[in-house]
């Protein structure tokens, strides 16, 4: 069965194609990476997924069911979050007003603004119980801006999964994160629920090759190669525009 699909997905930006006649079929459940060198179109195509962007042409299917022209929020509300390679979160408030917000999202409280969040125990109850299982319950009162670099990455992920994704789009969750702390954010990665399907962009590849089980290769905007990942760091190809280049 299939999670998440696109069906000769094309993107122009004027003369230029950044997506190319792509076809892609990421199954339920997998840990699927989406590899490429610089300017490939990984995230040109996180961004059709995720609605940011419109195709030029092509379908894409969530659950079998075509969300080719649906806004971005409606995708999230199907079950489609994502994270981002540059810290979106808000500096300001604390991973439980975040997680409270997020949750509070979820469950369609978004709408009564004014009603206080603390009032309502079980939206209170999951966000801490998420924060617990991502690390971050010692935390959670802190401002996020003052968190270490590692602990935000990891908040950006528990947020997500806040939305309780059928998928899950993770833009380079290791990025920028100092080697004391990146053991943790690739712990809680690989401890991501199974019924999540996890989509990977990724550039570093020893996490790729610990964590998906399966690789797709973009190269100028068009699928290159796919496989297993045994198949993938063994193809000749693959190793030439990409594997040799950057690692
Ligand atoms: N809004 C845009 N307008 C014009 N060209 C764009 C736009 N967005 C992306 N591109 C071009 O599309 C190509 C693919 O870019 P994209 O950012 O998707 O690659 P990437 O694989 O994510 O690269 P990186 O690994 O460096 O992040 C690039 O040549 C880029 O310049």
């Amino acid at each position: 069965m299939t999670a998440l699909e696109t069906r000769h997905l094309v993107k122009r930006f004027g003369g230029f194609t950044a997506t190319h006649d792509v076809s892609l079929s990421i199954r339920k459940g997998a840990r699927h990476a989406l590899i490429g060198p610089n300017g490939a179109g990984k995230t040109t195509l996180i961004n059709l997924f995720t609605g940011v962007f419109a195709p030029t042409s092509g379908q894409i299917l969530l659950d079998g069911e075509d969300i080719t022209t649906l806004p971005a929020h409606a995708r999230v509300a199907r079950g489609l979050s994502r994270t981002f390679q540059i810290n979106q979160l808000f500096g300001d408030f604390t991973p439980l007003d975040s997680m409270m917000l997020a949750i509070g999202e979820r469950k369609g409280h978004g709408r009564r603004f004014w009603r206080p969040l603390a009032a309502d125990r079980d939206v209170a109850e999951e966000a801490v119980a998420t924060l617990e299982q991502f690390g971050l319950a010692d935390a959670m009162s802190n401002e996020t801006k003052l968190l270490p670099y590692g602990k935000q990455r990891l908040l950006e992920i528990a947020l997500a999964i806040a939305a309780k994704p059928k998928v899950l789009l993770l833009d380079e969750p290791a990025a920028g994160v100092p080697e004391e702390e990146r053991e943790e954010v690739l712990a809680i990665v690989r401890a991501l629920p199974e019924d999540v399907t996890v989509v990977l962009i990724e550039h570093d590849m020893d996490l790729v090759f610990s964590f998906a089980d399966r690789i797709s290769v973009l190269a100028a905007g068009a699928l290159f190669a796919e496989g297993t990942v045994e198949e993938i760091a063994r193809n000749p190809q693959v190793k030439a525009i990409y594997l040799g280049e950057d690692t």
